[in-house]
């Protein structure tokens, strides 16, 4: 009988969710003809307007020139609103809503409900939103944790609720597939459900399960800047985006256009490029710290990302003890003295003179650099001084002509008329030449000022640095360099930076990207066991508020991987010498491992883990090599057996299907199925590259071991 009542009640239940979104459906379908209409009108208007403009102005170019300007800048602004609104609503309309909340608001003592999608939508004669945007501060309370009293921040303050159910459904192409309610965690039956489907060939949105400790960090206030230290496939670039869109739909006005994303590699920034523009939201700058230092810099040519991890994964001693120096706190105290070092000593102070006077005294330049303009970088203050110098140089000069053009006139005034015929042209001919030796004088005095001159901070680094190929090790220390002695500033405002692969930055490039850029807040994440790169010590991104000014920062961790299965968690967390229980939603296959002796087997043994990885229906399989050198020997045992890529650079795009690719390029990349082709003894840096190798996979690994 109970059961009975319940199959009733589902079935009623579903039935008013029918309902619901067909209600929903329907009124976005009205409001995309409403705009359209809008569109038009505003169209129509803007031509009407036209005609008479064009009447009036007939005659008039420059004002004709200027309408259009105007118009354009008018169309393009009503045009790009509407335009984004229209969008939305096309995607709302085959699925409008993922998600529902039921609370009673303790405030008014009033039941409520919310539905919550991927983006907000209100009927325009209503107050009240048909589906809220999923990063709205009333959506949070879809993301905590448990049913029961708990509150949101709202621009007014904390808003205290009594969370009464949730329920979570699956809308296709207009359709109710799937509803599921819950008292504990709404997203474990669609998070099972997401996790277990294959990779795609991009970074994808997760607005559907965005986990509880996830979600804290994406919401966490504009002002903070948040560190998070997590686990491979913790979901760190993901919740880095998502925050960058919360934080835009928030805070539009203030931070429009003014955030900038760093990415460890152009592989990485092609893969991540999907997930912003799937949230509606363009205009952030993604770029790496190479491209982003070289162009500020100019600089062209630089050692290659494959050639430099290739020198470190090579255990070139030599080359990775400098990685480890230039990547240091030691290295900035460097830069630092060689900093002061040039403040004191660089510029050799002397009396400047012209024609044998004193322009200005050593003593009243030295009062200049170190006293009155003292707060300025060093170059700016040069120049700054060199441009004083100049205008005493141009003073005295004047007075020195003044004083002959009154000795000449003095001189000719005392001639009679006949004198001054006789000798008038040769006492001219005598002004001008004395007057023509002053000016040469002038430009002996200021070629004289070369020691005034500032250097080229590439060319004082390269002094430094012995003129080696320049590294990415360099380019912080250059623009560091730039920052202290030329006052070097960034020309665009920028208030948020994100930073993923963080593990890999150095102090200085943390340093820098703050000067520069000064952005009130950053959102940086890593995990430390995937830095590739030698350090001594700590990661730098573990302590950035010791080192680093201005920002109010939080840690978080994130310990649970969504990308790969328990089981393949598990294996990779060996190589770290970690046996921890890894809290997993799926367990997964078990870990294949096979060995082999020769090239014939290993191509054998690709080939048939292939064959069978795929008929799991596995679609995009990684074969990941420790180097490039490796992969191309793997890639030409191959490539007349199979359709295979090689990414052996960093502007190759990854499609997903069949690839073979480093490891370094393989960071932050993931493949429903790997083969870790691993012939090197274990070492703590093999081991950690072994680790990022792991990681990558979702559904399936296979070692292959070489003898
Ligand atoms: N809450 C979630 N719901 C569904 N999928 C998730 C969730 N969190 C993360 N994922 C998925 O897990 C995978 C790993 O995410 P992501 O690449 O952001 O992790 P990461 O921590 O940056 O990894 P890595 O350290 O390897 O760079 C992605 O496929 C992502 O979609």
């Amino acid at each position: 009988m109970e059961k009975e009542e319940n199959k009733m009640s589902k079935e009623i239940d579903l039935h008013i969710e029918k309902q619901h979104l067909d209600y929903v459906i329907k009124s976005i379908k009205e409001e995309i003809l409403n705009y359209i209409n809008k569109r038009n009108k505003i169209t129509e208007n803007l031509l009407d307007y036209r005609k008479k403009v064009i009447e009036e102005y007939k005659d008039d170019e420059d004002k004709m020139i200027e309408y259009f300007d105007h118009e354009r800048f008018v169309q393009e602004e009503t045009y790009k609103t509407i335009d984004k609104k229209l969008k939305e609503m096309a995607i709302l309309q085959t699925s409008p809503y993922f998600g529902r909340v039921d609370f009673l608001d303790k405030e008014f003592d009033e039941e409520d409900k919310i539905y919550v999608g991927r983006f907000g939508f209100t009927r325009e004669e209503d107050y009240e939103p048909v589906v809220v945007d999923w990063r709205a501060p009333i959506a949070s309370l879809f993301y905590a944790g448990k049913l029961g009293e708990t509150d949101y921040s709202a621009p007014s303050g904390k808003v205290p609720v009594d969370i009464l159910n949730k329920r979570q459904y699956v809308i296709k192409h207009e359709n109710l597939v799937g509803m599921f309610d819950s008292s504990i965690d709404i997203k474990d039956e669609i998070l099972q459900m997401v996790l277990s489907k294959n990779a795609e060939e991009k970074l994808k949105d997760i607005i559907m399960t965005i986990q509880k400790e996830q979600d804290e960090i994406i919401r966490e206030s504009k002002d903070k800047t948040v560190v998070v230290d997590g686990v491979a496939g913790s979901g760190k670039t993901t919740i880095a985006l998502h925050r960058v869109a919360y934080l835009l739909y928030n805070y539009r006005k203030s931070l429009q256009d003014k955030v900038v994303i760093f990415g460890p590699n152009n592989v990485f920034m092609e893969y991540i490029s999907m997930v912003l523009p799937s949230l509606g939201e363009t205009g952030v700058k993604q770029t790496t710290f190479t491209d982003f230092a070289c162009t500020l810099l100019g600089i062209n040519r630089l050692m290659d990302l494959g050639t430099y991890m290739e020198n470190i994964i090579g255990g070139d001693v030599e080359f990775i003890n400098e990685v480890k120096y230039k990547t240091s706190l030691e290295y900035k105290e460097k830069m630092d003295s060689v900093i002061d070092e040039m403040n004191r000593d660089l510029f050799k102070i002397k009396d400047v003179k012209l024609a044998g006077q004193i322009v200005l005294k050593e003593k009243e330049i030295k009062n200049l650099f170190y006293e009155y303009y003292n707060y300025m970088p060093l170059f700016r203050r040069s120049k700054k001084i060199k441009r004083i110098i100049f205008s005493k140089i141009r003073d005295v000069r004047d007075e020195l002509v003044r004083e002959i053009n009154l000795e000449y006139k003095k001189a000719i005034e005392k001639l009679s008329k006949e004198e001054l015929e006789l000798e008038g042209s040769f006492l001219e001919l005598k002004r001008k030449i004395r007057i023509r030796e002053i000016v040469k004088e002038v430009i002996i005095t200021k070629k004289s000022l070369k020691w005034l001159n500032s250097r080229d901070c590439i060319d004082i680094y390269n002094d430094i640095n012995g003129n080696k190929e320049l590294t990415i090790d360099d380019l912080a220390p250059i623009l560091y360099l730039k920052i202290k002695l030329d006052g070097f500033k960034y020309n665009e405002e920028v208030k948020h930076v994100v930073i993923d692969e963080a593990q890999d930055y150095s102090y200085l490039q943390f340093i820098v990207i703050k000067e520069l850029l000064n952005p009130i807040s950053m959102t940086v994440v890593g995990d430390g066991n995937q830095r590739l790169i030698p350090l001594e010590g700590k990661i730098p991104m573990s302590s950035m508020s010791q080192f680093i000014s201005g920002l109010d920062v939080e840690y978080f961790k994130l310990e649970k991987s969504y990308r790969s299965t328990a089981r393949i968690m598990r294996y990779a967390n060996k190589y770290l010498g970690d046996n921890s229980i890894v809290p997993m939603v799926r367990e997964g296959r078990p870990v294949a491992q096979e060995e082999y002796k020769s090239s014939e087997e290993l191509k054998e043994l690709i080939l048939s883990n292939i064959e069978e990885i795929k008929e799991r229906e596995c679609e995009s399989i990684g074969i990941i090599c420790k180097d490039l050198f490796d992969a191309r020997k793997v890639y030409n045992l191959l490539k007349d057996k199979i359709y295979i890529k090689l990414i052996d650079e960093e502007d190759s795009i990854y499609k997903g299907g069949l690839v073979i690719i480093p490891s370094y390029y393989a960071k932050g990349l993931e493949f429903d199925g790997i083969i870790l082709v691993d012939k090197d003894m274990d070492s703590e840096q093999m081991n950690k590259i072994k680790y990022v190798m792991s990681t990558r996979a979702l559904h399936e690994l296979v070692v292959l071991k070489g003898k």
